[in-house]
């Protein structure tokens, strides 16, 4: 199921919720859309659902203008936040409404809809629990049933809208890969609305990244993660420190700390012109060994394992940086010299 969006524009009074929102999915996909709370994810994928409407722009699903289509006949699956199960239904009544509901002429029999309903609970590995209400079972479980419900009806297309925020951790990563595998197994296309980036990494085939109602950019978790196009984009993925500098004399000259300049040639991506930048590092591009006074630019604050390494966290002239060193390289309180191997530099 391929979704074609163009030039969508939605207001809210002053605010401008979505601008300009141009987005493609192929059959099959697997899209996230990540962005800080506000920035328009949800208005996005409510539109997409025929749930609201925008002011300008059009909404195409696997071609078809999307305009006169009111939600219900869009077989869609929409999944929100807060599991929304209807309390007074049993779980096998919950996933089975969708069917109910349909026009006579489209409602399978009663035996159908058994079958149907039971296969889809076995799928999600909740079978045992068909005749149990919503408040009878665990939030992972009640996140499984939505899931369900929204899949009953073989929708077209599946929207979820952080369908695991309520949950712990732990329950979290789990869902997400069985989530990932049943998008796989039903050949669903899918648009998933998280702020979490890890799970957008983890889940997407790509990532559409939102940016007070602007989608910034659309690319492969690697391309990202890599070649972020803007500075929010390098911000707000990969844990990056930000540190203000300058381009000039063929290097990235960082003002207000003590660290050596960086040659343009070390840079992963910097603008054409001389001037200020945000310049981005990540905790891997960062060389960091114990120096005596004279030469130590910072202080570990802390560390613990992470993997083979330390994860470590300094502190240069007031800015946290977050490092890799070697296993017990480093202890907490001593002078360091921090030195950046790499950065992206975006103009300021
Ligand atoms: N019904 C509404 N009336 C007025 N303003 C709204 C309405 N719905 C959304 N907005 C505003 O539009 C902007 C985008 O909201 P939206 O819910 O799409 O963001 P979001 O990215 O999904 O955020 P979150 O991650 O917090 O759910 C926000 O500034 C929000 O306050």
């Amino acid at each position: 199921m391929s979704v074609a969006v163009r030039g969508l524009t939605r207001r809210f009074g002053p605010t401008a919720a979505l601008r300009d929102i141009a987005l493609e999915t192929r059959p099959g996909e697997f899209v996230a859309l990540l962005g800080p709370s506000g920035s328009g994810k949800t208005t996005l994928l409510r539109i997409l659902a025929g749930l609201d409407f925008a002011d300008s722009g059009t909404v195409e699903i696997e071609g078809q203008d999307m305009s006169a289509v009111p939600a219900r006949a869009r077989r869609l699956g929409f999944v929100f936040q807060n599991y929304a199960l209807f309390r007074h239904m049993s779980v096998f009544e919950n996933v089975a409404f969708g069917l109910r509901v349909r026009p006579r002429a489209a409602r399978p029999g009663e035996a159908e809809i058994g079958r149907r309903v039971r296969a889809l609970l076995e799928r999600m590995q909740i079978g045992a629990l068909e005749r149990r209400m919503p408040e009878q079972i665990s939030g992972g479980q009640r996140q499984r049933v939505a899931l369900a419900r929204a899949l009953a009806i073989e929708p077209r297309l599946l929207l979820l809208d952080e369908p695991f925020g309520a949950l712990d951790a732990e329950v979290r990563k789990g869902l997400r890969r069985w989530l990932r595998d049943l998008h796989t197994e039903m050949g669903l296309t899918s648009l998933f609305v998280t702020h979490d980036q890890e799970e957008a990494l983890e889940l997407a085939d790509r990532v559409a990244v939102m940016e007070a109602g602007r989608l910034v950019q659309i690319d492969t978790p690697e391309r990202l993660v890599e070649a972020p196009a803007t500075a929010f984009v390098a911000g707000f993925l990969g844990h990056a420190a930000r540190l203000p500098g300058r381009l000039a004399e063929g290097a990235l000259h960082f003002g207000g700390v003590p660290l050596p300049p960086l040659p343009r040639a070390a840079l992963r991506a910097a603008p054409a012109q001389d001037g200020p930048v945000l310049a981005f590092i990540r905790a891997h591009e960062w060389a960091v060994a114990p120096a005596p006074e004279g030469e130590a630019n910072a202080t570990l604050r802390s560390q613990r394992p992470a993997g083979g390494h330390a994860h470590v966290e300094l502190d240069l002239a007031g800015h946290v940086i977050e490092a890799e060193a070697p296993l017990g390289l480093l202890r907490v309180g001593q002078p360091c010299r921090l030195v950046p191997q790499t950065a992206r530099a975006f103009a300021a």
